[in-house]
């Protein structure tokens, strides 16, 4: 993990949330081109699939509660060469070679455009009820506990509605 900015202090929880109306200009068009252009918002999804890989093949639990290059900081993958297209192999969510996932390119981008709505449009706050972070295993990897997020829509939202 050589070339990850470790020492970087992480930006608000905001910032993914902040970028993307700044990117779409006052426009609520969801384009390819825009969603292309939400840097943060990647760095976020990236930081996710390393955390939380929803597809972890073999299963592994540390004995010891330990934090690997911090628990949630996605700046480290800001200029950095470590990308998920299986020849990094210290970060290889979607696999590498032959069987690298065919959806490769189609999942983060799905998942780019779902996040990016739902933050162009709602504000979102963790309800009280924490639970430990625990994933399951399985064919993939699904959080054991549920999390409970509150949302609260945007007026933009509401007038989109009326
Ligand atoms: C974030 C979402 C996803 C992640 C992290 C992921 C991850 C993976 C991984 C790690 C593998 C094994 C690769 C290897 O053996 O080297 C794999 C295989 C595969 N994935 Fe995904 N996947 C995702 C979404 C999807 C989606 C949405 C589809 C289908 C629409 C899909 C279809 C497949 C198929 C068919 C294989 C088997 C490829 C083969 O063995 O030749 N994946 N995926």
């Amino acid at each position: 993990m050589g070339n990850f900015r470790i020492n970087e202090k992480p930006k608000s929880n905001g910032e993914a949330q902040a970028e993307v109306p700044h990117v779409l200009e006052g426009q609520s068009n969801f384009e390819e081109a825009n969603i292309l252009k939400l840097n943060y918002l990647k760095l976020v999804v990236k930081e996710s699939l390393r955390v939380h890989p929803p597809s972890a093949l073999i299963p592994r639990e540390s004995r010891e509660k330990c934090e690997i290059y911090g628990c949630f900081h996605p700046e480290k993958f800001q200029d950095s060469s470590i990308h998920f297209k299986g020849s990094s192999f210290e970060f290889i969510p979607f696999g590498g070679g032959r069987r690298i996932c065919p959806s490769i390119s189609f999942a983060p981008a799905s998942i780019e455009l779902v996040l990016s709505q739902l933050l162009y449009h709602f504000n979102w706050k963790l309800a009280n009820v924490i639970k430990p972070e625990f994933e399951t295993f399985g064919l993939s990897c699904r959080r054991k506990n549920d999390s409970y997020l509150i949302a609260t829509p945007l007026k933009h939202f509401l007038h989109e509605r009326h």
